[in-house]
This record gives C-alpha cells, sequence and structure tokens, in this order.
C-alpha cells in the first residue's frame, strides 16, 4: 500500500468519529515552533573565550561534531529543518552574536548589527526570529545578574537588557513578525537565604528600568521565565512562578512556562488552561525534565502530548508560542533536533486527530465510562498513517528515513569537524 492508500484508509477510520483528517493537515501548516539555536553546540554560544556553561544548567555528553562557528551551526540548522516539516522560527540567544574580524563589544553594547547574519539567514528563509537576553555564561554573571547588590554589575546587566530589547525590535522589522524576547536569569542561591525580599526587590527593579526605554510592544513581546531550582542554586531563586507570573500580570508582558521549572509533581500542561483565561498569550519552552532540568530531548511522551492536547482543544495555537529548549550533547545534535521538533509536531496532531468536542461533552455528562474508553481506544487509531502523509505532501522523509540523511550528514560533514 502506498502512503497515500494508507492515509485514506485512516481518513475513514477518523471520520467515522467526527475527525476531518484533511483539515488536520491545513491547520498542522500553521504550527509555528520556535526552534533554540543552542542544541548545536551545546549552549555554547560566540561572545566568549571562554565557553564554560554557567547559570546553574549542564549540557552533558561529548559526541563529535559540535558547532563551533557560526557558518556551522547555520549548517546543522539547515539540515535541522529539511528534515522536519512546517513552518519554524530561530530562537536566538545574545550570546550568538556574530562580530566582524577584530570586532568585539561587551553584551551591555550589543546592537542589531551583531546579528545581521542572522537577520539574513531568517529573511532568505522566510522565518521569524525570537531573542533571549543572555544573562550566564559571562565573567560578569559568576554570582549574580539583575539581583546583584553590586549596582554598577547589576547595571551592567539592565543595559544588556534593554540593548537585547533593541536588537528584537530589528529581528521584528526585519522579519515582519513581532519578535518574542525571553528574559531568564539564573540568579538564586545555594543554600538557606538570609533575605528573600532583597534580591527580588532588585530583580524587580532591574525589570522594571529594562521595560522603561520605549520600543513598540506589538513588535517586541516580552516575556518572563520562571524556575524552581538550578544546579547551586538549590534553595532559592529569585525568578519563581508567583514573582515572574505577578510581575507579568501586572505589566502585561507575556509568561513563559519551561515545564522543566517546576517541582517534580506539578505539570505545565495543568497550568496552560489557568494562564490562557487571564493572559492574551502564553509562551512556552517545551523539554523533558529526568528527575531534574536536564534538558533532555523532547520526546512523545505523556506530558508532551498532554501540553499539545491544552493547547489544541482549548482553540489556542495562535495565543501559545511554542518554544523548545532541550540541549544534549550525548547524540548526534541534527538528530536530537529532529527528533524534538518531530516529536512536538506529532504530539499537536494527535490532538488534533482527537474528537475533543465529544470527549468534552462526555466528561460534562459524567459519563466516565466512555470517556476512558475512548481515550484509550484512540491510542491505537492509525495516527502514524496521517504523520507519514504529512511527511509525504510536505517533501520531507517519513518514518525513520531521515535518519540516514543524519548518517550522511555526519559521515560528510560533522565527522570532519575539529
Ligand atoms: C538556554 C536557555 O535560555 C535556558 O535553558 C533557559 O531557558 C532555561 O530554561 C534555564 O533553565
Ligand atoms: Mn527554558
Amino acid at each position: 500500500m502506498t502512503t497515500k492508500e494508507r492515509y485514506l484508509s485512516a481518513k475513514e477510520m477518523y471520520a467515522a468519529i467526527g475527525v476531518d483528517t484533511d483539515k488536520v493537515l491545513e491547520d498542522m501548516k500553521k504550527v509555528d515552533l520556535s526552534v533554540h539555536c543552542w542544541q548545536a553546540d551545546d549552549v555554547g554560544g560566540f561572545d566568549q573565550k571562554d565557553k564554560e556553561l554557567t547559570g546553574g544548567i549542564q549540557t552533558t555528553g561529548n559526541y563529535p561534531g559540535k558547532a563551533t562557528t557560526p557558518d556551522e551551526l547555520i549548517a546543522d540548522l539547515d539540515k535541522a529543518f529539511s528534515l522536519t516539516a512546517g513552518k519554524h522560527r530561530l530562537s536566538l540567544h545574545a550570546s550568538y552574536a556574530i562580530f566582524g574580524e577584530g570586532e568585539w563589544v561587551d553584551r551591555d553594547s550589543l546592537e542589531p548589527k551583531h546579528f545581521q547574519k542572522w537577520v539574513e539567514y531568517a529573511k532568505e528563509r522566510n522565518m521569524g526570529l525570537d531573542f533571549n537576553p543572555t544573562f550566564f555564561s559571562h565573567p560578569l554573571a559568576s554570582e549574580y545578574t539583575l539581583t546583584h547588590p553590586n549596582e554598577e554589575i547589576r547595571q551592567f546587566w539592565i543595559r544588556h537588557g534593554q540593548a537585547c530589547i533593541r536588537i528584537s525590535q530589528y529581528f521584528a522589522e526585519q522579519t515582519g513578525t513581532p519578535c518574542l524576547m525571553n528574559i531568564w536569569i539564573p540568579d538564586g542561591l545555594k543554600d538557606v537565604p538570609a533575605d528573600r525580599m532583597g534580591p527580588r526587590a532588585r530583580y524587580k527593579d532591574s525589570l522594571d528600568q529594562i521595560l522603561s526605554i520605549d520600543y513598540d510592544k506589538s513588535k517586541v513581546l516580552v516575556c518572563v521565565e520562571s524556575k524552581v531550582f538550578g544546579i547551586g542554586m538549590e534553595s532559592y531563586t529569585a525568578g519563581s512562578a508567583e514573582f515572574t507570573m505577578n510581575y507579568v500580570m501586572k505589566n502585561d508582558l507575556v509568561p513563559l512556562m519551561d515545564n522543566g521549572h517546576y517541582h517534580p509533581t506539578e505539570m505545565v500542561s495543568d497550568k496552560i488552561s489557568s494562564v490562557l483565561l487571564f493572559c492574551d498569550k502564553l509562551a512556552l519552552h517545551v523539554t523533558r525534565p529526568v528527575r531534574w532540568d536536564s534538558d533532555h530531548v523532547v520526546l512523545l511522551d505523556d506530558e508532551t502530548k498532554e501540553i499539545a492536547k491544552e493547547i489544541v482543544r482549548n482553540d489556542a495555537l495562535d495565543r501559545v508560542l511554542i518554544g523548545l529548549d532541550f540541549f544534549d550533547a550525548s547524540i548526534n545534535r541534527v538528530s536530537a533536533y529532529v527528533v524534538g521538533i518531530r516529536n512536538m509536531q506529532k504530539a499537536l496532531m494527535m490532538a488534533m486527530l482527537t474528537p475533543n468536542k465529544d470527549l468534552k461533552e462526555l466528561q460534562d455528562t459524567q459519563q466516565f465510562s466512555e470517556l476512558m474508553v475512548m481515550q484509550e481506544e484512540l491510542k491505537s487509531y492509525p495516527f502514524g498513517d496521517v504523520w507519514n502523509y504529512f511527511c509525504e505532501v510536505n517533501g520531507v522523509p517519513e518514518r525513520e528515513d531521515w535518519w540516514r540523511e543524519v548518517q550522511k550528514y555526519e559521515e560528510e560533514v560533522l565527522s570532519k569537524r575539529a
């Protein structure tokens, strides 16, 4: 049977439960995942000689072929994008500034011109750009950044935040789509705080100062990402969930929830509906925490599927800005991208292939036996036949066929890297 014949058979089965697979294929085109640039080089960036990753996050593994130059990073991204259907955005960190020969400025003096190559990259590929100030992996970030009690250091990081707003606005103007600018700081304490209020008050004031510059709010969507702990920041983080959500709500910003940033039994999928009732937009970092915020590659696991269901069944694809945030140095980094991107797309497609209205009705009418039966039986519906057809019509390899392309790329390109 051809892929199309399988699809047509699956289409009939889904139609019998009220799901229009042709519409799903159309809706999948609207999915615009924001793909992070930092999987290809283990969050190394280009602006510091010392590539030590700080801020309580870690990449583990030493798989050969890591990108070490902008051209290598670009080649790896292009390879990954060529194996994944649909539109994507590219999410850049400020540490990925590209300087000309002999040129360098510190993070508080970054300008749009230092990202011109990325703007050209995005424009050539008709892609949107998102941005992240980098408050880690820098000599002045060895203790604290926006919460620093030393005013000079705190002002350095405030200027960095302001510079990033200007760069984000430039991205939006150049690409013609709003730029999501995500603020995450690692600031926190290893052990029992003597003062919880002070650092948070300084963080609040720093954010106020960053946002005090004149910028176009329709072009730059500022979001703030919370986090419960980091390595070396086990006892306290200034940017806790409560701090972040309150700040965002009060200042009409966008909350960003990373599903590695909560206590292990807290689920981001359960938080999405609450946020959507009060905020126009919500940004996500979809990742896979294994026992801690380990940033493993996104799999098609229960939480990824549950997150996707919450977005789709609440008709919120245009309100939830889905970003990816994982970094694994123990496997082929291009394959990590392809697995993570395709899994997020698969989760969304599965959610679209669900008779959501009927299931809600079963819940509202307390028909819980039938609800369980349907939810379980849906798991063995022929999702794969729709997925493979989606790949075929979008010109990307079906099933695991993409892996051969990555192997070829590893042989011809990655293995030749120093
Ligand atoms: C590199 C990212 O900005 C970083 O992962 C941040 O988003 C985060 O999740 C920190 O734990
Ligand atoms: Mn994150």
